[in-house]
């Protein structure tokens, strides 16, 4: 398997779609508008990680575009309220099509994770034509990626079989970090404010 050339276009997708997106963040800075994005990542899935997949799904390498994942997009908020607008922003987009949407933001996952997810078909110009991508675009508040990253290591330290107890503190920690973005929306317009007059200031 030459995974260099299968992953050539996973990648192209990848930076392309950071570039876009983080150029829609540098737009609201500069017009010193809050911006719904804080920060975008990306990343395409490693190489163990696709090979663990596929086999759990019992998918032959030769099909791995069935995977939707491995371009993988992370756009990342300071609110929920902010979720929502991104949404809409990339409905309207014509430069990829949006296959499905999965709202866990509003129906949070019974191991607590919370995010509202794309999966969008991306085409890619290569030498040999044009190839269409499919990638998954993830947005999510600081606080549910704060939460998410910890679940996500906790989850590959015991290889999927979390204790219950740490379970537990994970639900709690779900709970907790959903009372935080609460708290955050109540004094959103206060936080805008204060963010504004700093990027005046600086
Ligand atoms: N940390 C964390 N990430 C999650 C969780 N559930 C989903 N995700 C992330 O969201 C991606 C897609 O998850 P789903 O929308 O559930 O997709 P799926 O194909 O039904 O399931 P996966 O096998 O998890 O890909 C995963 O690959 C993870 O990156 C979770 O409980 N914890
Ligand atoms: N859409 C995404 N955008 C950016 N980073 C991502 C995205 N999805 C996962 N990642 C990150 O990529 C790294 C590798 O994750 P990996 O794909 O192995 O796990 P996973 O997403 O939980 O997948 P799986 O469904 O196979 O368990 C992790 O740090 C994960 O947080």
């Amino acid at each position: 398997m030459d995974w260099g050339k299968t992953l050539a276009p996973y990648k192209q997708a990848v930076e392309e779609l950071k570039v876009k997106l983080k150029g829609i963040r540098a737009e609201y800075e500069r017009e010193s508008s809050n911006s719904p994005i804080e920060f975008v990542t990306g990343r395409v899935k490693p190489i163990p990680s696709i090979i663990e997949k596929a086999r759990e799904r019992q998918i032959p390498l030769e099909n791995l575009d069935t995977l939707q994942d491995i371009a993988g997009i992370r756009v990342v908020c300071q609110f929920v309220d902010d979720i929502y607008p991104i949404v809409e922003m990339l409905r309207k987009r014509n430069d990829f099509q949006i296959i499905e949407e999965k709202d866990y933001v509003f129906h949070k996952k019974d191991s607590g994770y919370r995010s509202y997810h794309m999966i969008i078909e991306y085409p890619v110009e290569t030498v040999t034509g044009r190839i269409i991508v499919i990638a998954e675009v993830q947005i999510r508040t600081l606080a549910m990626n704060f939460w998410a990253t910890n679940e996500h290591s906790l989850n590959y330290k015991y290889e999927g079989n979390l204790p219950s107890e740490v379970k537990l503190r994970l639900q709690k920690a779900a709970e907790a970090a959903f009372k935080l973005d609460e708290e955050m929306s109540k004094i959103r317009s206060e936080i805008h404010e204060a963010q504004r007059v700093f990027h005046r200031k600086s």
